[in-house]
Order: structure tokens, then C-alpha cells, then sequence
């Protein structure tokens, strides 16, 4: 009899579900928001070896009704959804997605960094509600990008791609802050280590691409915003979870900071009665990091691949727990 993989989000193209289904029996439930209370769902993770989506949350309580389980894939290259350590301690081995969606996400990053520094989506709305009736004036100015700072917080895979973007693009400088140094990122990009609070207080924008851990749950607290320059622009590409969105509300309306640009929030989706939407210094996408056609094609398949290596007992592409299971 083959093996049980439980699809639990509409995230694989045909022909990427076709690659399972001709290996295994599928218990699809891609159909469903909402999986995890679908008809059949306990019946199926009961059964499950494997496992493959986005966007559900599996805390150990999930994971303990899931006993055959032994790989699960995520289409995304967080993994803060999961809980890693109980996936370990019954030795899953935890697929994710990095390096295939690094560039566009950057894109997004700087799409976001431009459109609050010009206004894009404010102005834009001007002109379609007929506002637009004589030349454009100081009320409609923005700010630069280019040859500003920018701070970036967490220089990893997205990071780093944001910084030649900037740099090289833009002409920005780069000033950025890790858990780690990236000396070959600084020699290659240019950039400059500073401690958190000096990013703070001297970059023009800062720009949070670290991972939703508990160690940066609400990095960005009423602090941080104090510490940011009048004129910063605030851009997160990260999670929601980083932002105390309290904090950012209150230093937006105190004029302590310009703008935010946001592609992720703490509890998704929002609601357009969210209180950092409908307002013209914030530019609000629905977690649109790497959501083009392309991207989301290779996030898939390289989220299949893992799960097909992982099950068949070889080496998956991109397992994020292998360390942990090696112990
Ligand atoms: N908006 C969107 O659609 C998307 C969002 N993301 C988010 O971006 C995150 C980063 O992705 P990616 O760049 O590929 O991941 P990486 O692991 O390559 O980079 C993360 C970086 O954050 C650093 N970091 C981790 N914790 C801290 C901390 N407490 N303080 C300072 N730095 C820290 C890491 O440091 P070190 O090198 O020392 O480990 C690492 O350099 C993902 O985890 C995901 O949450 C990703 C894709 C799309
Ligand atoms: O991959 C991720 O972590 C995302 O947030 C969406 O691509």
C-alpha cells in the first residue's frame, strides 16, 4: 500500500501534485482556508508519512496526532509555523524553501522601500479619485532613495540581496545588523556592522528581514521606534511578529517616523478595519514577498523534491532541521 501525504494548502501547480500522486495516495485537502478543521483531516494525519503546504500552523499538539509522519515540507522558507522541536524530538525531518524565492522577495523589499519613499499607492489613488487637476506641488512630494542609508536587520540569503539591490542599484550605503558578522557580504556589497541601536537612530531606512523566532518576537517594540529618526522609513519583509504593531501605530501618529511599508503582519490576513491600513504614510500588501508565477513555481518544486528524498530515505534539497536530526 503506498504512502499517505496529506496536502494541507492550494500551493502545488498541477503538474507538482501529479509528481506525488503517481508515488503516493493523496489526502488533498487544497480545496479547504481552513484544512486543519476539514472534514476527514484527523483521519488523514492519523495516516500521513508525509506532508506538504503553507500557511497552516503545526504545534506539537498537531504533530503528536500525526504519529507516520516522517517528512514535512513547507512551501515557504520561514518555519515559524512549525514546532521545530517537537518535529525533531520525534525525528521529522522539516522541508523549507531558501535561496529559489531569495531575489524576488528582495524585489518586494524594494518595491516597498520606493513606493512609501514616493507615495506610489497614495498618489495613485489621488489621480484615480480625480484629484489630480493642477501640476503636482509640494503636497505630493516624496523623499529619495537613492545614495540614502539604508539599515537592514538580519544579512542573510534576503538580506543580502536587498543590500546589492540598494547598493548597486541605488547607490545607497548599507549599514546592517546580525546574530552573526558576514565579512564576505561586507567586502562584496560594501556594507558596515553596527550595533542595533546605532542602525537605528542613523539609517533613513530600516528594513527587518530576520526570521520569526522567539528571539526577535517584537524587536521592534515602542523603543526601537524611539530610537528611529523622524524622517526613517520602516520597511518588513520579515514576519508580523517582529513588530509590536501597537508601537508602529503610535510612533506613526507621533510623527516619529515617516512611513512603513509592509508585506507581513502579526495575525494574516488582515482586515481593511486593521489600524495600519487606510492610511496614506503606510503601504500595506497582503504577504506578497515572493508571490509571482515564476517564484511560486520553484517553491513548490523544490518543496516536492524535498518531500519525494525525504520519504524515498535520500537526502532532501533543503531540510532545515538536518542538524538536529543527525544528532
Ligand atoms: N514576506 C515574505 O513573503 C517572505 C518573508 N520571508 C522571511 O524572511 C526570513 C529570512 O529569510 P532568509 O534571508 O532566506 O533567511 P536566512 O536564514 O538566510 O537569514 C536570516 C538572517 O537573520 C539573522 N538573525 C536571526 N535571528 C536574529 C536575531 N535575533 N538578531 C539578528 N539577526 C538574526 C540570521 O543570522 P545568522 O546568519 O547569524 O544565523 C540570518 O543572517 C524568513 O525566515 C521569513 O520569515 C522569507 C521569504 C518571503
Ligand atoms: O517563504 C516564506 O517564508 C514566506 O513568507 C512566503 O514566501
Amino acid at each position: 500500500m503506498s504512502s499517505t501525504v496529506l496536502v494541507f494548502s492550494d500551493s502545488l501547480p498541477d503538474d507538482q501534485k501529479a509528481r506525488l500522486a503517481e508515488r503516493y495516495t493523496l489526502a488533498d485537502f487544497s480545496a479547504y482556508d481552513a484544512p486543519s478543521t476539514a472534514p476527514g483531516f484527523d483521519d488523514a494525519l492519523a495516516r500521513a508519512r508525509g506532508a506538504i503546504g503553507v500557511s497552516m500552523r503545526w504545534p506539537a499538539e498537531t504533530i503528536e496526532r500525526a504519529p507516520h509522519l516522517r517528512v514535512l515540507s513547507s512551501v515557504s522558507v520561514g518555519v515559524d509555523a512549525y514546532d521545530v522541536a517537537a518535529l525533531s524530538q520525534r525525528g521529522i525531518a522539516l522541508g523549507h524553501t531558501p535561496d529559489v524565492l531569495t531575489d524576488t522577495t528582495a524585489d518586494t523589499a524594494m518595491t516597498l522601500l520606493l513606493a512609501t519613499a514616493r507615495r506610489v499607492v497614495e498618489l495613485a489613488e489621488w489621480v484615480r479619485a480625480g484629484q489630480w487637476t493642477a501640476p503636482v506641488g509640494r503636497d505630493q512630494f516624496g523623499v529619495n532613495v537613492h545614495h540614502k542609508r539604508l539599515g537592514i536587520v538580519g544579512m542573510g540569503r534576503i538580506g543580502q540581496a536587498i543590500a546589492r539591490r540598494a547598493a548597486f542599484g541605488f547607490g545607497m550605503e548599507v549599514v546592517y545588523h546580525n546574530r552573526s558578522r558576514k565579512p564576505e557580504a561586507e567586502d562584496e556589497i560594501g556594507l558596515r556592522y553596527v550595533e542595533f541601536d546605532e542602525l537605528l537612530a542613523d539609517a533613513d531606512f530600516v528594513c527587518v528581514v530576520v526570521p520569526g523566532t522567539d528571539d526577535t518576537h517584537h524587536m521592534f517594540d515602542e523603543a526601537a521606534f524611539e530610537r528611529m529618526a523622524p524622517h526613517a522609513i520602516f520597511i518588513n519583509i520579515a514576519r508580523g511578529s517582529v513588530v509590536d504593531e501597537n508601537a508602529l501605530v503610535a510612533a506613526l501618529d507621533a510623527g516619529g517616523i515617516r512611513a512603513a511599508g509592509l508585506d507581513v503582519f502579526q495575525g494574516e490576513p488582515i482586515g481593511a478595519d486593521h489600524p495600519l491600513v487606510g492610511r496614506n504614510d503606510v503601504v500595506a500588501l497582503p504577504h506578497i514577498g515572493s508571490a509571482t508565477f515564476e517564484t511560486r513555481y520553484d517553491m513548490a518544486r523544490l518543496a516536492v523534491d524535498n518531500l519525494i528524498a525525504g520519504l524515498e530515505g535520500e537526502p532532501m534539497p533543503a531540510c532545515y532541521n538536518a542538524a538536529d536530526l543527525e544528532l
